[in-house]
């Protein structure tokens, strides 16, 4: 296959002689000029081309074509600093190159593009486009239509955009409409749309498989349909801690090239079914309050979390609790080894090879059923049981701007298990002491009151009495969602996605934001404190307070491909290459 796409001439950029070489995986271009050879190798992987295209093509102020019949340009990926170590911004470079004939030219054009759709066969051609209106600054309408739009049509990619007209809009057409044709789905906006599509998306596959998600024994399937995320939201944990940086821009690219990040999802069951999907942060106690506390106050836009992070740290609370957890195979990985899970991860390729032990190629992995619940040698459920400032479960290191390193560092992204972490009721300067190295590279688990284990499954529940406690806050409704009115215009079946839909809100909708009467936090100012928190599921106030949750390998796939570690990555760069965003 390589031998047959290699093509090699001299073309000339900018009226320089070089020489070109497609070789397969890469496309080179070297200065014919001895004395320089050395500094003018132009190295770019096929998978990272964006387009070919014939003629001299400007894009700068606006796409124009110089049709000559000679000449190419070749748009590809060019990387910049993000200025952390970790996680790079990637911009539209492009080249334009002359040839000495128009056979040579149309040679050209046609291995590449032939080279792209060998090497690159994920690439989407048509996208389904989720845009929330409302997400973080309000600014995801002009971040998808001047940063994202342009690229996608320069990439030949077609896009139906929805921009959503209620909460809930995207989940409920991911579960009910007709998605033919469609390789992946966008979603512009934060964490919250982010979990919509998540939703939306499982709950598809499993109606489409016959499987119940409610049963937390099953074996869900995997999504076919990748998942793109344009950050445009307040916390921007998944784009962050999946690309490394939070820009528009990189995103779209990821997305262009077809990029492919597998990622754990934690399911989270009550008694009577299905309660949600997790994938950031499933939080019970600070950040189940802090929650709670900022939806009412939606009109700060993102500093409305640090806004009730300060309420709800004054106010003290502590939450007594049963938890009980699975511990995952302590010899695989530990979330203190000080490990990252980079780009090319092999913790976590080790996952892929078990769970497809067969498949070389990602087309066809995701026809095989799987079953690293049942089947892996992982140890008993352990018991702890006290009181907590805050019990968190994160699949993977949720990293964001407030916490570069995340909710735990050494986290993987697509492993199969999830990093339980509990906050063991302390003194108040302990937990600030606690929250505060969040914000830099000090060990936030080096504190003696605090435990973090690795596991593929996490019970909880409260203690005997606390259960009637909890029942007579919140006024004889469990779970305290019953406030929240939604209206459904067409009826639901009764898979879990949308059984647990249908039965409670998100709690998000941002249209008054005063929706989430939170049953818990009676005011900061109530003297007397609450026996329970709420859980706090990527950003979703959960209905239920005892929960069954577990870790599924691998169950959808993210146009990304995991943190670029900046000192290893090379950047291709040279004087000939121009970067730009697209309609700045
Ligand atoms: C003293 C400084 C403390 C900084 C502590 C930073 C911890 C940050 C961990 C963030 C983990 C994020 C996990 C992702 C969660 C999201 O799914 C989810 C939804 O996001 P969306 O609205 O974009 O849709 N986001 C959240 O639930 C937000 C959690 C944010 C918690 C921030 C807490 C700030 C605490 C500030 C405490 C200040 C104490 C000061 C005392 C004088
Ligand atoms: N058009 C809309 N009107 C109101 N709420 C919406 C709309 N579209 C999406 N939402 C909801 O808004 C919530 C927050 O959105 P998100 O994009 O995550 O922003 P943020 O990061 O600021 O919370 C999501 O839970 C989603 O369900
Ligand atoms: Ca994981």
């Amino acid at each position: 296959m390589e031998t047959d796409l290699r093509l090699e001439s001299t073309v000339w950029v900018e009226n320089k002689r070089y020489r070109a070489v497609l070789t397969g995986w890469h496309f080179k271009w070297t200065e014919l000029d001895k004395k320089n050879r050395d500094k003018k190798t132009i190295s770019v992987p096929v998978a990272e081309v964006v387009g070919v295209e014939e003629g001299r093509v400007e894009i700068l102020p606006q796409k124009s074509v110089e049709d000559t019949d000679k000449d190419f340009t070749v748009f590809y990926v060019k990387r910049s600093s993000s200025g952390s170590s970790y996680g790079l911004l990637w911009r539209l470079g492009w080249t334009q190159f002359s040839c000495p004939s128009r056979v040579l030219r149309d040679q050209w054009t046609k291995h590449l593009r032939m080279a792209l759709k060998t090497h690159s066969p994920m690439r989407p051609n048509r996208l389904l486009v989720f845009i929330n209106p409302f997400g973080g600054k309000k600014k995801g309408r002009k971040i998808y239509h001047s940063l994202v739009a342009p690229l996608f049509d320069l990439a030949g990619i077609s896009s139906h955009v929805i921009v959503t007209e209620r909460a809930n809009q995207a989940r409920d057409h991911l579960l009910k409409k007709d998605l033919t044709g469609f390789d992946g789905v966008v979603c512009v906006g934060g964490d919250g749309m982010f979990s919509e599509i998540l939703h939306g998306l499982i709950g598809r596959t499993q109606q489409e498989a016959g499987l119940c998600e409610n049963d937390p024994t099953v074996t869900l399937q995997p999504c076919s349909l990748h998942i793109g995320i344009i950050p445009a939201g307040s916390t921007d944990c998944v784009c962050y801690a999946t690309v490394g940086v939070i820009d528009p821009v990189t995103s779209a690219l990821h997305i262009i090239i077809g990029d492919s990040q597998p990622l754990d999802v934690c399911s989270v069951h009550q008694a009577s079914g299905l309660v949600g999907y997790s994938v950031s942060l499933l939080g019970y106690g600070f950040y189940g309050d802090v929650l709670a506390e900022s939806e009412k106050h939606r009109w700060m836009g993102p500093l409305r979390y640090d806004y009730s992070g300060t309420m709800v740290y004054l106010s003290n609370r502590s939450y007594a609790g049963i938890v009980q957890y699975l511990p995952a195979d302590p010899l695989l990985s530990s979330p203190r080894d000080r490990t990252r899970c980079l780009s090319g991860c092999s913790v976590c390729s080790r996952s892929t090879e078990r769970l497809f032990p067969h498949s070389s190629d990602s087309g066809s992995l995701y026809s095989s059923h799987f079953s690293q619940f049942s089947n892996d040698s992982e140890g008993e459920w352990v018991s702890v049981e006290g009181r907590f400032r805050c019990v968190s479960l994160t699949c993977m290191s949720s990293s964001c701007p407030k916490s570069p390193l995340g909710l735990s560092p050494s986290a993987h992204l697509a492993d199969g298990t999830g990093d339980l972490i509990l906050v063991w009721d302390t003194h108040p300067l302990g937990f600030l002491k606690f929250l505060y190295r969040h914000t830099s590279t000090e060990d936030q688990f080096d504190l003696p009151f605090v435990e973090v284990h690795r596991v593929k499954a996490v019970r909880f529940s409260l203690p005997p009495g606390k259960e009637e406690e909890a029942y007579e806050e919140i006024g004889g409704s469990v779970g305290g969602m019953d406030e929240v009115e939604r209206g459904y215009d067409e009826t639901v079946s009764t898979t879990g996605s949308q059984q647990y839909l249908a039965e409670r809100g998100t709690g998000r909708e941002m249209t008054d934001g005063q929706k989430t009467a939170n049953p818990f936090l009676c005011g900061l100012c109530c003297s007397k404190a609450p026996a329970v928190s709420v859980w706090n599921c990527d950003g979703e106030i959960l209905a239920s307070t005892e929960i069954l949750s577990r870790i599924h390998c691998q169950l959808v796939r993210l146009y990304a491909r995991g943190i670029e570690d900046g000192a290893a990555v090379h950047n291709n760069s040279g004087e000939n290459e121009r970067g730009c965003t697209l309609h700045k």
